[in-house]
């Protein structure tokens, strides 16, 4: 019998998450029936959309939710061999049982040189939304300017490696210095440090005296309400996330501002990258077909050990991570 170790949310969270918010727990998990897998989660991810989620989705006591590259050590499921890795989301889990819907094969073309890990972050989820983003909501167009926010993150990063191969100027910014090195070291034409700048309004300017024809938002708040101040006529704003907003029990002032909203005659347009589930494949070929020709760069912020994954999470939401933040298991 396989025990399986999880962490539960012992605790709402109030604010930013504390490790006393989660509890370790120890399931056994039962023999396998007909058709049925048991895996073990190799790689798991931490996610902001965690936090809004488990608000919106959970309740205290359930295992929190969250996606893993698993190994399938048992098979009773003859479309699954032992042995073979799959993209799960079946939360933070050590092993799991599964009757095999829900699972991805990692791509069978999927290089042995690549870390499987990316299948969470630019060959995943994450790589999907800066895709989809860009492609189905900015509409980008070569010639024009991007700006992206969170742009050391791991969809940031994508976004901006994307605008590039479409042929755009590139302005994105982060929370370190070296995260703003590695930005222009992956092809960034500008970055910042929006933390240190001493005006955010002048950073854009300088960055794009002309402004920007799309905002790739992954932070809202008050830095979204001062760049739509400097978006082009007819920009495009693609709402990706809020997480200037995720671990405030009040809303941060500086919403949207309506009046440029009008003026500039603006499209803003929230999204969740699972609108174009029926297309991931495509953009999982695309996504890693440019890793493999170099065309997009990737990192990743791991941490070590199933039992610091409460830390992992935390980290991630307080910018720890340059790329996307995983945990090795
Ligand atoms: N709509 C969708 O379908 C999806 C939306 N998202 C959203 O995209 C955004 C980025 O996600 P992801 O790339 O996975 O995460 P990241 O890998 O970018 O990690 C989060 C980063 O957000 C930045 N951050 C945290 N708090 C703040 C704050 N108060 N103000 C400004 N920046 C902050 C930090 O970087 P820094 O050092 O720059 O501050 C941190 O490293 C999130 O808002 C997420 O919810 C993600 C996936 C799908
Ligand atoms: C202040 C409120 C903010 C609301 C927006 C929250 C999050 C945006 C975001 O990060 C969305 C992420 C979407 C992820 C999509 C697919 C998955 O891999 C997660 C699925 C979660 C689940 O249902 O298991």
């Amino acid at each position: 019998m396989v025990t399986a170790k999880v962490w539960v949310l012992k605790k709402h969270f109030e604010g930013f998450p504390k490790t006393s918010d989660f509890e370790l727990k120890k399931i056994d998990l039962p023999n396998l029936k007909d058709r049925e897998l048991l895996l073990e989660s190799v790689f798991l991810s931490v996610d902001p959309y965690m936090r809004p989620y488990s608000q919106r989705d959970m309740k205290e006591g359930d295992i929190m939710i969250g996606t893993q590259v698993a190994r399938v050590v048992e098979s009773k499921n003859p479309a699954f061999t032992v042995g073979a890795f799959v993209v799960a989301r079946s939360g933070w889990r050590t092993h799991f049982i599964s009757d095999g819907k829900n699972l991805q094969l990692l791509s069978s073309s999927w290089p042995e040189s690549l870390p499987k890990s990316l299948a969470l972050g630019t060959v995943g989820m994450p790589g999907l939304t800066a895709y989809f983003g860009l492609l189905e909501v900015c509409k980008m167009k070569p010639g024009e300017t991007v700006l992206v926010n969170a742009a050391a993150g791991a969809v940031g990063s994508v976004v901006g490696q994307l605008a590039k191969i479409g042929g755009c100027k590139v302005v994105g910014c982060a929370g370190s210095d070296d995260k703003v090195a590695y930005l222009k070291k992956i092809g960034f034409d500008e970055a910042f440090n929006y933390k240190t700048v001493t005006s955010l309004d002048e950073a854009l300017h300088k960055a794009s005296p002309d402004g920007y024809d799309c905002f790739f938002d992954n932070v809202g708040g008050e830095f979204a309400s001062i760049a739509i101040n400097h978006m082009k006529k007819y920009g495009r704003i693609a709402v990706c996330g809020a997480i200037s907003q995720y671990n405030d029990s009040v809303p941060q002032k500086g919403s949207y501002v309506q009046v440029p909203m009008i003026f500039k005659e603006l499209r803003m347009e929230g999204f969740i990258v699972t609108r174009w589930n029926n297309r991931w494949d495509e953009g999982l070929k695309a996504l890693l077909k440019w890793v493999v020709e170099g065309k997009v760069k990737c990192h990743e912020h791991v941490t070590e050990g199933f039992e610091n994954m409460p830390m992992a999470f935390i980290g991630m939401l307080k910018g720890e991570n340059l790329g996307k933040a995983i945990v090795k298991v």
